[in-house]
């Protein structure tokens, strides 16, 4: 490269961390702000995304109230090079301009600015859900208060909900409270490029799962035969379909409402290799014996009770991915056990491929994933 010439960029970057890139990077993506027709850069420090354009006020709440845990970022509002030392061959960097506007006017106040202290919530489409755990630890404050904090901070939340207790069932529901803005339970959520209509009363989703779901994603190849057990309203299934060329996604779910709308996020995202069921996952086999490339079975209390139809739905060299909730004193082997037992009653045997802790979900107790080959 010519150490004289120059190459500004007219859109800005979003500078992080390096240590921080994939969970920016993946929100980026989420808010459809990635510009992937320019390469991300790095310096000693920092890792900078290119943007397709400067994110609106929601975008930005977004990225503030979603990223409020890291130590740095900022958007950067133009960049130039002299040399090429970083080694990206069609970037000049002479200097880096970090856009005050963002960093200084536009932050808009975070829940924590607002109450002085920390609030669990997640937030799917434009509700808030309020886990109770934070409200009863909190209690000067009243729980529309809290509301209030959320919806000052977060301009694209209409409703706040209050979720009594963790999801609970066989359909793994939350008892939830209406509290503040539109009294509704349904909205639209995005996730990696797919639309989602999510009713919360009716059906389980989360958030939470996403890095999970786009981890599975990587693993699929075009043409495998892949079987959602336990699909909900479809966020691995339509996710997979849309992106890794497979060739068919069974997505099964006992609960109809889950189906219903399952259905339609799969005709909103126009994916066409998905077939919907409402079977309890144990009837699966009956059709599907032998067929799965990947098996996916997303019920991590009672995965275990599937676990004999899991392996008989895979083929020979095929991958369950099991989820369970498991202590820290055991987090792995005891669940593999189950497998390795379950499998050689069907007389296949297993290899280990991963072993993941997805999340903490109460204190020593997580929530783990195994990738599991059933030869
Ligand atoms: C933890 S949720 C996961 C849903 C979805 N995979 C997701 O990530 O949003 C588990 C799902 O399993 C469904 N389920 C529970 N028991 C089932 C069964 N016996 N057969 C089929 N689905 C079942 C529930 O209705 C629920 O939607």
């Amino acid at each position: 490269m010519n150490s004289n010439s120059k190459l500004t960029f007219s859109n800005p970057a979003f500078r992080v961390l390096k240590k921080d890139g994939e969970p920016c990077r993946r929100l980026l993506d989420e808010l459809f702000l990635l510009n992937y027709s320019a390469r991300p850069f790095a310096d000693d420090v920092y890792l900078y995304l290119p943007l397709t354009r400067r994110p609106n006020g929601d975008e930005l709440s977004t990225l503030f109230s979603r990223l409020s845990h890291l130590e740095s970022f900022a958007l950067v509002s133009s960049f130039s090079q002299e040399g090429n030392e970083s080694g990206f061959e069609n970037i000049l960097l002479e200097k880096f301009v970090v856009d005050a506007a963002f960093s200084a006017q536009e932050k808009q106040p975070t829940v924590f600015d607002i109450l002085g202290y920390a609030v669990a919530y997640e937030m799917v489409g434009d509700i808030a859900v309020i886990d109770d755990k934070s409200v009863s630890e909190k209690a000067s404050e009243t729980v529309s208060e809290i509301a209030a904090a959320i919806l000052a901070a977060h301009s694209g939340i209409r409703t706040v909900l209050l979720s009594r207790g963790p999801v609970s069932g066989e359909f793994r529901i939350r008892d939830l409270e209406f509290i503040a803005g539109a009294d509704k339970t349904a909205t639209v959520h995005k996730e990696y490029g797919c639309i989602y209509n999510i009713d919360l009363a009716r059906a389980y989703f989360t958030p939470r799962l996403s890095t999970e779901r786009s981890r599975i994603l990587s693993q699929i190849h075009a043409d495998d035969f892949v079987i959602d057990m336990f699909a909900g309203v479809g966020p691995y299934s339509v996710l997979i379909a849309k992106n890794a060329q497979p060739k068919t996604v069974i997505a099964n779910d006992k609960n109809e409402a889950a189906v219903s709308l399952l259905v339609e996020n799969i005709a909103q995202n126009k994916v066409k290799n998905v077939v919907p069921l409402n079977l309890d996952a144990v009837d699966l086999a009956k059709e599907y014996a032998g067929t799965g490339d990947h098996v996916i079975m997303n019920l991590p209390h009672n995965a275990c009770d599937f676990l004999d139809t899991a392996v008989k739905l895979t083929k020979a060299g095929g991958i369950i991915h099991y989820y369970a909730m498991t202590s820290d004193d055991d987090l792995f082997d005891g669940e593999i056990e189950k497998i390795r037992a379950t499998a050689e009653k069907q007389r296949r045997s297993i290899e280990v491929i991963e072993k993941r802790t997805v999340r903490s979900y109460a204190p020593h107790q997580y929530n783990i994933c195994l990738d599991v080959r059933i030869c």
